[in-house]
């Protein structure tokens, strides 16, 4: 069973991935991206999706459009965990930061 995230372990990840926000009412992550168009918006997506495969770990997310919202959290814990610390970091390498 993979563990939550200390305290300590929390405030590092929120710290170095700035760009992702804490979520009312769960322990979760979430970015928002916004692309051209669509077409952007779904690479995008596709690329998140075999990063979530190679990692057995998957998203929440929805798309609108040019806009994708990625909620991270870990099921089998309930809660953030480092699968999602370590998606998240991939996330933001595709878009560079
Ligand atoms: C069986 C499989 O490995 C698990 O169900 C994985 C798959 N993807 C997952 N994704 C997320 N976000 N949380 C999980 O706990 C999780 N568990």
């Amino acid at each position: 069973m993979i563990a939550k995230l200390t305290d300590p372990e929390r405030v590092a990840a929120f710290a170095e991935l700035s760009a992702w926000q804490k979520v009312d009412g769960r322990d979760a992550m979430q970015r928002s991206f916004r692309f051209k168009d669509f077409v952007e918006a779904w690479g995008f997506m596709n690329r998140v999706a075999l990063l979530a495969e190679k990692q057995d770990h998957h998203p929440e997310w929805s798309n609108v459009y040019n806009r994708v919202e990625i909620l991270l959290t870990t099921h089998d814990c309930k809660g953030l965990s480092a699968r999602d610390v370590t998606l998240a970091r991939a996330i933001d390498a595709l878009v560079g930061k």
